[in-house]
This record gives C-alpha cells, sequence and structure tokens, in this order.
C-alpha cells in the first residue's frame, strides 16, 4: 500500500464539493493500491522531473503526483488536481526536490515567475492608518542587520523572495509577504521580522540538512518527514485523515500542519512534568489534544487525562480531540483511552469512586474529620455567612470573604493543617498581607466557624475536594493509594489552584510523560499564583515556549499586549514571564470608538455588528465580549431590539446563527472572526467598591487579573477587533 503525501494545503483549494467527493475516491482508491484498474496512473513524457505522474479522477479531471520508490516503500506526493490539459501542462514542468542549503522539499514549477511581493494586498480592508510621523529609512530586514548572504546562502530562502523580503519597509509588510507562503518560508520571515537570529531560527525551525543516504527518493521521503516540511507536507494515514484534509478549510490546518516546534513538544517524550508555555493563540490547546491522541495512538492501553479549568473549556477539548481522531476513546477516569473533563469534576470523579474508608482516612488526614455527604460541594458563599455569624477583631481587609477563602485554599488545606497549633507554624509563603500570633489566632476560629458550618450539611467545598482526592490517591495509613492515569495533560495552567495541583500530580505516578502543562501566566484570570515547586512538581529544565500566534492579527496582538504593559506577570516556575510574541497573520489595525452614556456605548455596538452583518459576515462568528452578566443581558436584549439575532451566551455553547454576547471571562478558549470589545476603561461601582475592600496587594492582584482578562478577550478576535470606550 503506497503512502499518500498531500502537498500544502492544495486540496483546501478543491471548494467544489462534488470535485471533493472525486478527489476522495481517487485517493482512496491510490492509497489501497496504485495499480488499480482506472487511475491510470502514468508518467508523462518530456516532464522535467521523471517522478511525476497523472492520474484519472474522472474523464474532466487529472491529478498531477510525484512518485517517490524509497527503501520498499512507495509514497505519493499530490500536487493537486486540473482539467486534463491544464493538468498535463503543469505535470510537464512541476519538480519536487530538495532546497540544496537546508535540505527542505520543495515542489518548483518552471518558468512560472515567483509572485511579486504585494505587501498593500493585505491591507485592502484597513481603515486609513494614521500619520506615521517618520518613514522608515532602511527596509525592516536591512535595518535590522540581516543580509541577502543570511537569508539565501544560510537560511535558504529562495532568490526571488529573499530580495522581496529584503525591500519591504515594515515588519507588516513583512508579514504580508510571508502570508503569501505556506509552510517553512513563511515562519522564516516572521521570525526574521521579528528579529529572531539566523541561528536561532535555523534551531526552531531545525532547518540544517540530513546526511544524504544515497537514494535520492529515501532523501526526499525523509526530508519530507522533518518537522519543517510537514508545515506543509501532510502523510495521509488511513482514511479518515485523507477525508479530513480533502474536506478541511483553513480553520482545520491545526490539525495537519503542526509548527515545528508544536510537532515536538507533541511528539517529545518527557522524563517527568513538562511545562508549555506561551501567549494566547500560540497554539498550546493545539499541543495537548495532538499529544493526547499521539499518547493514545502509542499505546491503546494508556489512561489519558485531559483536563483544563472549566467544564465549557473541557467541552471545546472534547469536540477538538473528537476532530483529531475519531477513533480514540473517549472514556471515563481510570479506563485506557482518553478521559477530557474540567478539574473539579475531575475532584469530584476522584472522591466518588474512592471506597468510604479509604475516603474517610484521607478526609481526616486532610481536615481532621469527615464529613456525612462529600460528593457535594458548597458554593463559595459560605464565608460570606461566616462572617455575617461571628464578630471578629480582625481588620476588614483580613474579615474579607475573598482573603479568607484564598487563605484557606492557598495556605491551610495544601498543607493539610488541622490544628491551630498547624496553623501557627506554617509557613505562609507569597500571601500578600502578615498575620501576627492574634490575628492567626482569631483566623483560625473562622476557619473553625467554616468547617463546623460545612459539618452541618455535610459538604466539601470545591478545594477540600481537590486535596482530598489528592489525599486519598496518595494513599493514607490504612489504604494504599491507587493511580488513575498514565499520562496527565493540563491546559490553562496558569489558573489552577494548589489543590487542583496536588490532585494532578497525584493520579499519575511521577515517570515518563506523567505531566503536561500549557500555560500562559498573562491570562491568569481565576486563580493565584502557584508556584508548582512548593506542591511536588518539579519542572526544572523542561520548560519551552511557543511564541507564533496564529490566531491573532499582528495588529490586534499588539493591541492586547499593550494592555499587559507595565506590570510582571509570574509564570508557575516563579519566573517572570516573556512577552515577544509575533503573529502569523496580519489584517486592519483595531479601532477604537469612544462613547460617553451606555446608550451611546450600545449604539455603537448594534451600529458595528449590523455593518458586518450586511456585508455577509456570518452571525455567530461576531461576539460582543462585554464585563459582566448584567451588561451581557443589557447588550443582547440592546441588539435585540435593533433587530438583530443575539444570544446573551452563559454556560451553553454559543448557537448558530446569533451573535454571541458573553462576558470576557467566559470568552476564555473560544475564538470568532469579528469582536467587539466594550465597556473597555470603565469599571462599575461596584466593582470599584469591591476593589477598595481589599487589602493592598490581593488589590494590586485583581488589578492585574483584571488587565489579564482584557488581554484574554482581545485575543478572541482572529480578523477585526473593535474596542469601545466608555469614561
Ligand atoms: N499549526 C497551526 N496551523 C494553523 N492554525 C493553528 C495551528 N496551531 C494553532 N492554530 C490555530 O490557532 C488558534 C489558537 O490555537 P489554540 O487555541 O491551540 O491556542 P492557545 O495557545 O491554546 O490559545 P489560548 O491561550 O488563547 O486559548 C486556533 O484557531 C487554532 O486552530
Amino acid at each position: 500500500m503506497p503512502t499518500l503525501v498531500m502537498a500544502g494545503k492544495t486540496p483546501n483549494k478543491i471548494t467544489d464539493g462534488t470535485l471533493k467527493k472525486k478527489a476522495w475516491t481517487f485517493l482512496e482508491k491510490l492509497q489501497e493500491d496504485d495499480t488499480t484498474v482506472g487511475l491510470h496512473i502514468e508518467p508523462i513524457n518530456g516532464s522535467a522531473d521523471p517522478r511525476v505522474r497523472t492520474g484519472r479522477v474522472d474523464e474532466f479531471w487529472r491529478a498531477v503526483l510525484f512518485k517517490l520508490s524509497g527503501h520498499g516503500e512507495t509514497h505519493y506526493v499530490f500536487h493537486g488536481i486540473w482539467p486534463h490539459d491544464d493538468a498535463i501542462t503543469v505535470a510537464k514542468r512541476v519538480t519536487l526536490k530538495q532546497n540544496p542549503i537546508n535540505g527542505m522539499p520543495v515542489i518548483e514549477e518552471l518558468d512560472v515567475p515567483v509572485p511579486a511581493p504585494s505587501p498593500a494586498a493585505a491591507f485592502v480592508e484597513a481603515p486609513p492608518r494614521p500619520p506615521v510621523a517618520e518613514p522608515p529609512s532602511l527596509p525592516r530586514l536591512p535595518a535590522l542587520g540581516y543580509s541577502r548572504a543570511d537569508l539565501v546562502d544560510r537560511l535558504g530562502v529562495p532568490t526571488a523572495i529573499a530580495e522581496a523580503a529584503l525591500t519591504v519597509l515594515t515588519e507588516d509588510e513583512l508579514l504580508a509577504l510571508a502570508m503569501q507562503h505556506e509552510g517553512w518560508i513563511g515562519l522564516v520571515l516572521i521570525d526574521l521580522g521579528a528579529g529572531d537570529s539566523v541561528d536561532s531560527i535555523i534551531e526552531r525551525l531545525d532547518l540544517t540538512p540530513s546526511p544524504s543516504t544515497g537514494n535520492a527518493d529515501e532523501d526526499l521521503v525523509r526530508a519530507l518527514r522533518r518537522p519543517a516540511a510537514r508545515t506543509e507536507f501532510a502523510f495521509i494515514e488511513g482514511q479518515d485523515a485523507l477525508r479530513q484534509v480533502i474536506e478541511a478549510d483553513d480553520f482545520e490546518a491545526w490539525r495537519v500542519f503542526l509548527h515545528p516546534e508544536q510537532r515536538r513538544y507533541v511528539d517529545q517524550r518527557t522524563s517527568g512534568p513538562f511545562r508549555v508555555s506561551g501567549g494566547a493563540g500560540t497554539g498550546k490547546t493545539v499541543v495537548l489534544v495532538h499529544r493526547a491522541c499521539a499518547l493514545a495512538a502509542r499505546d491503546p492501553r494508556a489512561r489519558i487525562v485531559l483536563t483544563t479549568y472549566t467544564t465549557n473549556l473541557a467541552e471545546a477539548l472534547r469536540d477538538q480531540v473528537r476532530r483529531l481522531d475519531p477513533r480514540v476513546p473517549l472514556v471515563a477516569l481510570g479506563e485506557a483511552g482518553i478521559h477530557v473533563t474540567g478539574v473539579d469534576a475531575l475532584a469530584s470523579a476522584v472522591v466518588r469512586r474512592a471506597p468510604g474508608p479509604a475516603l474517610d482516612a484521607a478526609q481526616v488526614v486532610v481536615l481532621g474529620e469527615t464529613r456525612s455527604q462529600p460528593n457535594q460541594r458548597i458554593p463559595h458563599a459560605r464565608w460570606r455567612a461566616v462572617l455575617d455569624h461571628v464578630s471578629t477583631t480582625l481588620p476588614s481587609t483580613v474579615a474579607h470573604e475573598s482573603f479568607l477563602q484564598d487563605e484557606y485554599a492557598l495556605v491551610v488545606l495544601p498543607s493539610s493543617v488541622r490544628t491551630l497549633e498547624e496553623y501557627l507554624r506554617i509557613r505562609r509563603t507569597g500571601r500578600g498581607v502578615a498575620l501576627d500570633r492574634s490575628a492567626r489566632t482569631e483566623v483560625w476560629r473562622l476557619v473553625q466557624e467554616y468547617r463546623t458550618l460545612a459539618r452541618l450539611d455535610g459538604s466539601l467545598d470545591f478545594a477540600e475536594a481537590g486535596v482530598v482526592a489528592s489525599a486519598y490517591l496518595q494513599g493514607t495509613d490504612e489504604h494504599p493509594g491507587e493511580h488513575l492515569a498514565d499520562h496527565v495533560l493540563v491546559d490553562e495552567g496558569q489558573d489552577l489552584s494548589p489543590a487542583h495541583w496536588k490532585l494532578l500530580r497525584a493520579l499519575a505516578a511521577p515517570g515518563p510523560d506523567d505531566l503536561f502543562i500549557a500555560e500562559d501566566s498573562h491570562q491568569r484570570i481565576y486563580g493565584h499564583r502557584t508556584p508548582l515547586k512548593r506542591l511536588g512538581v518539579s519542572i526544572v529544565g523542561r520548560s519551552r515556549r511557543l511564541t507564533l500566534n496564529y490566531r491573532t492579527t499582528a495588529q490586534n496582538l499588539r493591541w492586547a499586549l499593550a494592555q499587559l504593559d507595565g506590570s510582571e506577570w509570574v509564570d508557575l516556575e516563579g519566573e517572570v514571564e516573556q512577552t515577544g510574541y509575533r503573529s502569523a497573520r496580519t489584517g486592519p489595525a483595531p479601532e477604537v470608538l469612544r462613547a460617553t452614556t451606555l446608550t451611546q456605548e450600545l449604539e455603537l455596538v448594534a451600529e458595528h455588528v449590523a455593518g458586518w452583518l450586511r456585508n455577509s459576515v456570518s452571525a455567530e462568528t461576531i461576539a460582543v465580549l462585554v464585563p459582566d452578566r448584567q451588561q451581557r443581558d443589557r447588550t443582547a436584549q440592546a441588539l435585540a431590539d435593533r433587530g438583530i439575532g443575539a444570544f446573551a451566551v452563559d454556560r451553553e455553547r454559543p448557537p448558530a446563527g446569533k451573535v454571541a454576547v458573553m462576558t470576557r471571562h467566559r470568552a476564555k478558549g473560544t475564538e470568532f472572526s469579528r469582536v467587539v470589545l466594550t465597556d473597555v476603561g470603565w469599571t462599575a461601582p461596584w466593582d470599584a467598591q469591591r476593589l477598595a475592600t481589599l487589602a493592598d496587594s490581593e488589590r494590586v492582584d485583581a488589578e492585574q487579573r483584571d488587565r489579564s482578562v482584557l488581554y484574554v478577550a482581545a485575543t478572541r478576535a482572529r480578523d477585526e477587533l473593535v474596542i469601545v470606550t466608555r469614561s
């Protein structure tokens, strides 16, 4: 059976449904047996490349392919489908060879000049840009110190493209040029535009040629398998994969064409916990989903847990796993296959399956007591109830719902503090507010009150459930523990709490490929800084960054990153988070509109959304992101009043055919073509009041989270971003 390799995203350009079906039938037969009667796989007289073959798709259409006969196995590289005569013309002049500098496979059509750069083309939709005071005196790449020799002789960029790249003036224009080139050439141009050194680009994209095997076809097959080549050549394994590639549109490219770094983290065997960080849209989730499927394919008995912060995000992960590999079993916790779930649901699943006596023992270890209804969760409002019923001498910033909740979840539970004596001794590292002995004694009294109330209804809170689940998994003096997973993969790691980490650490035995974490500390919108070292998760030396943003245009990314300026974000290893992201896409600059009243703001939002709809943008690709639920409902109503089909999204998925109106928090993990961000720069009075009641360190943290929320929301837009500020 020959192996099929799709060249570029050509098949995606077969947009006609009937032709897609024909292409699929042809390629399916070819994959099974290239000698099948009717396929007519034939060489062409006088072709520039003797490997070229044509194949009969139907009476009218012909496929153009390259046949490679390496060591034993036949490969067909599928170039595309054309009407009969055009196919013959293409077949005569097309060649597949290796780039002489970096060994990458390239398909070239002889006598066809490389299209001249037309950077302006990418800005067709752009609104007028503010005048630039001084046009740059030197083109971008020479200004950064790159020469023609760097591009051509060291990186292997084809001469015509290199010369075009060396003349463009700005980074955006270079990006527009990069977008015209699929695969490694586009990636090289993006990295050059961002100022990366030639050596680092060669290393990151793995552009060093491999030694020859002595067989040119075999060399080509090996070249096709290199990670940088697989950004434009896809190996098709099986019919499902074939159907996916044929049917996929650009939005589905993530399933097939991974960035070399993404592929590395998908395939890499790790010797312990591994962390991939990266800004919004750099493909962290894509890496996790691919890695989970790759682990399942490697060992069908493996028990894989793929988890994230919320149930909504877990649902999206589950969808992606299904789309990537429908054969992978989605299973319950502890079974072979992939178990996808939100992290709190994971804790509940462990608690539910723990035998009674073992669970009791785990509760005693953590809480010093047992609860009668451990499968029930209590609402966070319990701390409010404590403060309403108990008078205290503590200052209001400490006798505060959010302070106490955090103290309990970040200090008391992770160390299984059960008595005042233990609490007086414990180090409260990372807590901004110092507590002397008497304050600690008073806080402990409130903790006891909290636990008394919890005992009354018998339930556990979410953090308690996480730590109890981890204690059960680790085992106690009387009961052995158990490991319910072989591989644990975690998305949105920045938002997870110590209880979550303890649980995740205990799920799989320490060892190779045990824990794989994706995080972006700039997107920490729920949790607190949680350095993992203290929780028994050691990642030293196993931490990498993704920097290429696939989702957000360079223009929108710049605006989003500007929201983070002037503050320091700390990652899961306690290090300052870097930015330095670049985008794979370019588009119009974000539009900033100003409103002075709510009514004016709603008018502006409606006007903009209506404009997009009039221009045939489909409603479900538009989102309006607002600060809170009240504003969400108000905005959805305002749109409806103006005849725009809008839906106020809560926990459910955004419905088809409607503009989604959702809170910025809820927008996490989603993406839309066009986004309106409302109420920027405006703080609701009740929010201002809430911030004012917090201790200084907590307020700083809360304000930082607010900026992160804005960054998250702004990076949901793929194409256009409109920002409405309200004073
Ligand atoms: N190799 C790729 N080729 C094409 N598109 C890609 C690739 N990798 C990721 N994408 C696309 O980029 C977008 C962002 O990917 P993904 O959601 O994995 O990023 P992320 O880093 O998890 O983002 P966030 O942190 O904002 O949730 C998605 O639309 C995804 O399909």
